[in-house]
């Protein structure tokens, strides 16, 4: 496994092999890799010829009092896991490489990015936009991965590269979980044992929803009463935001119907996790 930290090696590496006919899979990340991104980089490396992981603390998608200081860094451990999955070159670049003297375009969306993360981060999917396109040009990737853990994400993703006609096959993964329903996120490293154990009322607000909608529930009103009674019932959790929504357009909805995504972020203390699940799929 190859570890390149430079731009225009990682550019021109990307460009031989892809005139060699090689097939590049992509999988984007922020490091302090656990299972959620082993399981991208597993699919990833079945899907390609050349299996290619970012890592890359992207300041742009930040906000002001957001984390990116403290955000958790490993890559020496984040290596070890990447080649146990395959993968054939470790991209990471600095921030001073990636957003240089004079950098100055950013990449326009659209309502997607209205509601759920993009209302309470402002800025964030612009980050997010900017720094994919520019990996997506500098990894030259046919295929990339991402999870569902990140659900808006993906869509505004897929929106983009279909909007933008950019070359890239956009694969969805779903979400992995701890063996007690917790997501597991690279922010979940923050939470006390104690706030661990809190932090399952966001699983548990799934399950409540999912069991409700099984039985015949639809109403978005009573099932997210359901949901909110998990949240309030734990002392640490602050509701960020917690929707029904259009799982395609995202746009809110009265009624559930198989399809529709319920989205939520909470506050456990000081640490904010996001979680989803689209009703009448796997969970
Ligand atoms: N539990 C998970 N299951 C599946 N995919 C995941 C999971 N967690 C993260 N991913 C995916 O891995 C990719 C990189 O995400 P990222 O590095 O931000 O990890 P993270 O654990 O989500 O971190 P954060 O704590 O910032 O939310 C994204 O496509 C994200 O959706
Ligand atoms: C896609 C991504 C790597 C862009 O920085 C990030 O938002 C993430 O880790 O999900
Ligand atoms: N997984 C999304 C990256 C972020 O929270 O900024």
């Amino acid at each position: 496994m190859k570890l390149i930290h430079d731009v225009q090696e990682m550019q021109q590496t990307a460009l031989a092999l892809r005139r060699q006919g090689k097939r590049i899979s992509f999988v984007p990340t922020m490091g302090f890799l656990h299972e959620g991104h082993a399981s991208l980089l597993r699919e990833g490396r079945r899907q390609g010829d050349v299996l290619v992981l970012s890592i890359f603390v992207n300041p742009t998608q930040f906000g002001p009092t957001e984390d990116l200081d403290r955000y958790p860094r490993n890559l020496a451990g984040d290596c070890a896991l990447a080649e146990a999955c395959g993968t054939d070159i470790v991209f990471a670049p600095t921030a001073a490489a990636m957003y240089p003297p004079g950098f100055q375009t950013t990449v326009s969306l659209g309502p997607l990015t209205a509601p759920l993360c993009g209302a309470s981060r402002p800025g964030h999917f612009n980050g997010v936009a900017v720094v994919v396109t520019k990996l997506f040009g500098i990894v030259q990737p046919d295929i990339a991965l991402f999870g569902k853990k990140d659900f808006q994400q993906l869509a505004v993703i897929r929106r983009m590269t279909a909007d933008l006609n950019l070359p890239v096959e956009i694969i969805g993964m779903p979400i992995v979980r701890e063996p007690d329903g917790l997501a597991m996120s690279s922010r979940n490293s923050y939470l006390s044992p104690e706030e661990r154990q809190q932090a399952l009322c966001l699983y548990r607000a799934l399950l409540a929803v999912r069991e409700l909608f099984e039985r015949g529930e639809t109403s978005a009103e009573l099932l997210l009463t359901a949901a909110r009674a998990q949240i309030g019932a734990t002392s640490a959790a602050v509701i960020d935001y917690l929707e029904l929504r259009d799982g395609i357009t995202l746009e809110p909805v009265a009624q559930a119907i198989n399809g529709t995504l319920l989205a939520l972020a909470v506050k456990i203390g000081s640490t904010r996790l996001i979680d989803n699940t689209v009703l009448g799929e796997e969970l």
